[in-house]
């Protein structure tokens, strides 16, 4: 009996995992296999509606949709005995789930008194420079067990996932030595193991300069010694990593310094997707498209030259816009770089200096600060920031063969999510990750 077990509850669970139907609109977003919207591409998403008895959409039992059509042409197709789960998606909507394709989501201590002081008129670099910020974070991160991060990133995925994100990209980056690094990166570990979310895990050693280096010695430890020892942990299938990060900035690490360490990063098989023109311009656009980086967040500070040389090499602009909104910057040029083509996504930037990790709120944000219209916004948190993490194969639109990672909305549009500020804790009503539901509103 114990040895036939497994074959045996194999051979009784159900063909399909589950089934979402009579849906009054399914957001495909993309229904021919785009891996990134640019441009006017963006403005016209695909969106199933109209059908008498709504749309199905079918998940199979390994996680991913196996079919979509109207409720009547998926009844004819297959037969309800063969579905673990149905759910009646009547008078709903159902969008691709979301993608953050920027967090800092490890940390302890939080930063509410810097709150107080950049509210009172303080800088980001103020506040950096008297060895707060990011450092602060640094202090407490490297205090904490990996117990106690792995607690508080669980809340916070929790979160996130309540707020309909199904993948984060995730970075280290509160460490700031080999042996923090590495401790943030098997907290990550363990959540891409045991989470019902998909994570991107993304090094980020240099993230600020850590208090008794200059940034040189900081990059030469960076690209001799934690680079080829992450690289080693990963190499024995202790790690995964996806990414290299560099905080680009002046006063943290310069165009030479970044471009040395993504390099080096990308030498290890590493994505590159850094920190670029947030405060100041430094050509880290220019720099980063002509490593042909995957992604460069924040950009509040790009050039029109930079924004050229990123349409040209397709490296996606991470946007985020909590983040200009908390430290009142000047919006990035986001509707001069849809024009010129650029690859335009979204993050939630979620981290100790902006405590936001819902997406709604950020595609809010977008609409109103970056003059973004509603289905730009749906393209560059699901596609597009899919893509800027190498996997819109996979994630970001609802196709067959995609992941059955799926938001259902109660509203009678999907735009209700953007449109109605903070809300989405009521509007959100069932989030799906690869067929499984992973919150359900009570
Ligand atoms: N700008 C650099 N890094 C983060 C902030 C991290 C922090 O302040 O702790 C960002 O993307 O906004
Ligand atoms: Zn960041």
């Amino acid at each position: 009996m114990p040895k036939n077990y497994n074959s045996c509850t194999a051979a009784m669970s159900k063909r399909h995992k589950l089934l979402i139907e009579h849906v009054a609109q399914v957001v495909q977003v993309t229904d021919c296999g785009a891996r990134a919207l640019t441009k006017d591409s963006m403005k016209n998403i695909a969106v199933l509606q109209g059908a008498q008895s709504g749309y199905s959409v079918l998940i199979g039992r390994e996680g991913t949709i196996v079919d979509i059509g109207t409720s009547q042409e998926i009844e004819t197709r297959h037969s309800k005995d063969d579905i673990d789960q149905v759910i009646d998606g009547s008078r709903k909507c159902l969008i691709p789930g979301l993608v953050d394709a920027h967090t800092h989501p490890v940390w302890a201590g939080d930063r509410v008194h810097e709150f107080a002081l950049k509210l009172a008129g303080a800088t980001y670099m103020d506040i950096h420079n008297m060895g707060g910020g990011i450092h602060f974070t640094v202090d407490h991160t490297r205090q904490a067990d990996e117990e106690t991060l792995f607690a508080s990133f669980s809340d916070r995925l929790h979160q996130m996932i309540q707020s309909g994100t199904t993948l984060v990209e995730c970075k280290s980056g509160y460490g700031l030595d080999l042996e923090n690094e590495i401790k943030m990166l098997r907290v990550l570990e363990r959540a891409r193991r045991e989470s019902k979310i998909d994570i991107s895990s993304t090094y980020c050693g240099a993230h600020a300069v850590p208090k008794g280096k200059t940034a040189d010695e900081a990059t030469k430890d960076i690209i001799t010694k934690q680079i080829p020892a992450i690289r080693q942990q990963i190499d024995a299938g202790k790690l995964h990593v996806d990414n290299i990060d560099v905080f680009c900035e002046k006063g943290v690490f310069d165009l030479c310094q970044s471009k040395a360490i993504l390099q080096a990063g990308k030498e290890a098989h590493l994505q590159i997707n850094f920190h670029g023109e947030e405060l100041h311009r430094l050509g880290s656009a220019e720099m980063g498209a002509e490593l042909e980086a995957k992604a460069i967040s924040h950009l509040e500070e790009i050039s029109d030259v930079g924004i050229s040389a990123m349409a040209a090499s397709g490296s996606v602009a991470v946007i985020l816009p909590t983040t200009a909104y908390n430290l009142r910057l000047k919006p990035p040029p986001v509707r001069d770089m849809i024009e010129a083509g650029v690859i335009v996504a979204l993050g939630s930037d979620f981290n100790p200096n902006a405590y936001c990790s819902a997406m709604p709120l950020v595609l809010n944000l977008a609409c109103v600060t970056l003059k973004m219209s509603m289905p730009e916004a749906l393209v560059a948190a699901t596609l597009n920031s899919a893509h800027a993490l190498g996997k819109s194969d996979l994630h970001g639109s609802i196709e067959v063969g995609k992941l059955g990672n799926l938001v259902l909305i109660d509203a009678p549009r999907w735009e209700h999510l953007i449109y109605q500020m903070g809300n989405h804790n009521n509007l959100i009503s069932t989030v799906v990750w690869r067929g499984n539901v992973v919150y359900q509103k009570s």
